[in-house]
C-alpha cells in the first residue's frame, strides 16, 4: 500500500489544484472584473449564478441528513443559515437578490431560475449530487473550493466597483458579507479534510473531489461565455436580454 503524504505535503497538493484550476483564471471572470462586460452580460451572471446560489444550501442539507456526528452537525449547519438566512442576517439568498436588482432585473425573475442555462444546471446538480451520493470526505473536500474564494471575491468587489455604475455597498453586500462567512467555513473544512485523509487513497480520492469541483465552477462559465459572449449562441430556453426586467427599467 502507497503511503500518505505528510500532512503539508497534502495541503500543498489542494492548493496547487486550486492555483492551476480555480474559475479565477477562467476569461469571462477577466470579462466582468475588468469592466468589459456589457449590462445583458452581467445580468446573465447573476441570472446564472443565482442558481449556484440557491442549490448551495440545498446540498449542505444533503450532506447534513447523512452525517452521524452531532458536533460535525453542528458546526456545519450554519452554511444553510448563511445562505437562507435566520433572525437578525438577511442571508446570502436576500443579498444576491440585491444585486439581481441593482443590475435591472425583477428578483422574481431570477427567483424562478426560468432562463438559466442548461449546462449550469447540469454542472450544479451534478454538484449536489456528488455531495449526496459520495463519502463524507470527498464530499467536505469538494468544498475546499473555498479556501481560494476570499481573494476572488475582493477582486471583485474592487474590479465591479471601479467599473460599473450599480456597483455600491447595497448590492456588493453578497460578496463582503463572504469575505468573513468563507474562511471560518474553509478553515473547518481544510482541517476536517487533513484529519480524515489519512491513507494514500484518501488523500487521492480528497484531491480527485477538489478538481471535480473546480470542473464545477470552470464549466459554469464555460457556459455563459459560450451563450453571452460573441459569437453568442444562446441555447433554446435560456434567458435572453430584455427578458427578467424589473418593470420601471423595461418601460
Ligand atoms: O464567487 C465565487 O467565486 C465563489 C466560489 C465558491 C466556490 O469556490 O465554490 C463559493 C462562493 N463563491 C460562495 O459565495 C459560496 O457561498 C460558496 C459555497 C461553496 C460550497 O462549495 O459550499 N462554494 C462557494
Amino acid at each position: 500500500m502507497n503511503t500518505p503524504a505528510t500532512r503539508d505535503a497534502f495541503e500543498a497538493r489542494l492548493r496547487r489544484i486550486g492555483a492551476e484550476r480555480y474559475h479565477d483564471l477562467h476569461p469571462f471572470h477577466g470579462l466582468l472584473h475588468g469592466g468589459q462586460c456589457s449590462p445583458d452580460q452581467v445580468r446573465a451572471w447573476v441570472i446564472n449564478r443565482y442558481y449556484y446560489q440557491s442549490r448551495i444550501p440545498m446540498k449542505d442539507a444533503a450532506f447534513l441528513s447523512r452525517v452521524e456526528d452531532p458536533a460535525l452537525r453542528r458546526t456545519w449547519r450554519s452554511r444553510i443559515e448563511d445562505h437562507d438566512g435566520s433572525d437578525g442576517n438577511e442571508g446570502g439568498i436576500a443579498r444576491w437578490l440585491r444585486l439581481a436588482s441593482a443590475v435591472g432585473l425583477d428578483p422574481d425573475y431570477v427567483a424562478s431560475c426560468a432562463g438559466v442555462l442548461p449546462a449550469t444546471r447540469f454542472a450544479v446538480d451534478a454538484y449536489v449530487r456528488f455531495v449526496r451520493e459520495r463519502t463524507l470526505l470527498e464530499a467536505v473536500a469538494s468544498s475546499l473550493t473555498e479556501l481560494f474564494a476570499p481573494k476572488i471575491h475582493a477582486e471583485r468587489i474592487e474590479g465591479l466597483l471601479r467599473n460599473y455604475e450599480f456597483a455600491d455597498d447595497s448590492s456588493l453586500s453578497y460578496f463582503r458579507k463572504r469575505l468573513t462567512e468563507a474562511p471560518k467555513d474553509v478553515a473547518f473544512g481544510l482541517a476536517w479534510v487533513l484529519d480524515h485523509a489519512d491513507t494514500a487513497d484518501r488523500q487521492d480520492a480528497a484531491a480527485d473531489a477538489l478538481i471535480f469541483k473546480t470542473d464545477v465552477l470552470w464549466s459554469q462559465l464555460d457556459a455563459l461565455h459560450s451563450a453571452y459572449v460573441a459569437p453568442a449562441r444562446i441555447p433554446p430556453g435560456a434567458w435572453r436580454p430584455g427578458e427578467g426586467l424589473a418593470l420601471a427599467r423595461a418601460s
